[in-house]
């Protein structure tokens, strides 16, 4: 694999929603610079640099105060890059990790130091060869205090994981609600399934991001303005307003045939959360609860 993908807008607009000050972008990654920080051999994709500054600026431009910053598959377990954005950041940014499930707690304590409150499971079989669920529930039963799993898993797999997740001993954040098919409206099984799994555990929180792939042309949805995400999304984040979070998805990795405007997906967060209140939880309480909790 030798091409290396450039998935982000280059002159994102701005947007007209104004998000509250001290909002908080939960979503988002940084890729290298490759120069000071390789990706791992075994990534699935090989983007464009985008790194802190880049990240920093656009977090300006949208309007936001801070970022919680995922590690992505393309680093994999070198969180060199992360940590790194989030030493540079003023205090500004937080993190999840992807670690190897042997590390030391030594390893895990450094981590807690340098921002991280989270690590992340990913069972993507696009982006990742294997995702060992008997090492992830050990790892996760000796986690710092104060931190939650991750997981990145697809709606097909939802069922089969919910034995796993019911063992994790902490909060757990699922990356983009286990990405419903947003084409079958509020009601359809995807989102029954999801609201069952959220029923499940009052500590099982969401991200309700990535409009632009979960309403992307490519999945059979309508692409920007993204109308089918927005029915789909706005009453689970009515119904699930304390445990709900909100990012970019910036870079938007793997999503070089459609790339997203920033600026509208920042637009999408009061079609979803259409109150001050709820956009108050949505930006700034509920990220504030897993990510600073210090500050509250
Ligand atoms: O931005 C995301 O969350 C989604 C990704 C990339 C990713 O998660 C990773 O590389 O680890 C995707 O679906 O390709």
């Amino acid at each position: 694999m030798t091409d290396r993908i450039l998935c982000w807008h280059s002159n994102p607009s701005k947007p007209a929603f104004t998000p509250p000050p001290g909002a908080i972008d939960a979503h988002c990654h940084v890729f290298g610079p490759i120069a000071e920080f390789p990706f791992s051999a075994k990534a699935k994709y090989l983007p464009e640099d985008a790194g802190l500054d880049m990240l920093f600026t656009l977090r300006d431009h949208l309007g936001f105060a801070r970022n919680v910053i995922v590690q992505a598959s393309c680093h994999g377990t070198d969180n060199a890059a992360t940590l790194d954005a989030i030493a540079k950041s003023n205090g500004k940014a937080r993190g999840v990790a992807v670690v190897d499930p042997a590390i030391s707690e030594a390893d895990l304590s450094a981590l807690h130091e340098g921002g991280i409150r989270g690590i992340r499971f990913n069972f993507l079989k696009r982006l990742v060869d294997n995702a060992p669920k008997d090492k992830f529930l050990e790892v996760a039963s000796r986690l710092p205090k104060g931190w939650h799993v991750v997981i990145y898993f697809e709606a097909d797999i939802l069922e089969e994981l919910r034995p796993f997740m019911d063992a994790i001993p902490v909060p757990l954040v699922i990356d983009h609600m286990g990405r419903p098919d947003v084409q079958q409206g509020p009601d359809g099984e995807d989102m029954q399934a999801f609201r069952r799994l959220l029923d499940s555990r009052e500590d099982i929180w969401f991200k309700a991001t990535c409009p632009e792939r979960l309403d992307a042309v490519k999945e059979g949805g309508m692409g920007d303005p993204w109308d089918n995400f927005a029915t789909a999304v706005a009453p689970l984040v009515a119904d699930y307003q304390d445990r709900v979070i909100w990012g970019t998805d910036w870079p938007h990795p793997n999503m070089q045939d459609e790339i997203a405007d920033d600026g509208h997906i920042v637009d999408m967060i009061p079609r979803i959360a259409p109150t001050t209140e709820l956009q108050h939880k949505l930006l700034i309480t509920n990220p504030m609860r897993l990510y600073w909790p210090e500050e509250l």
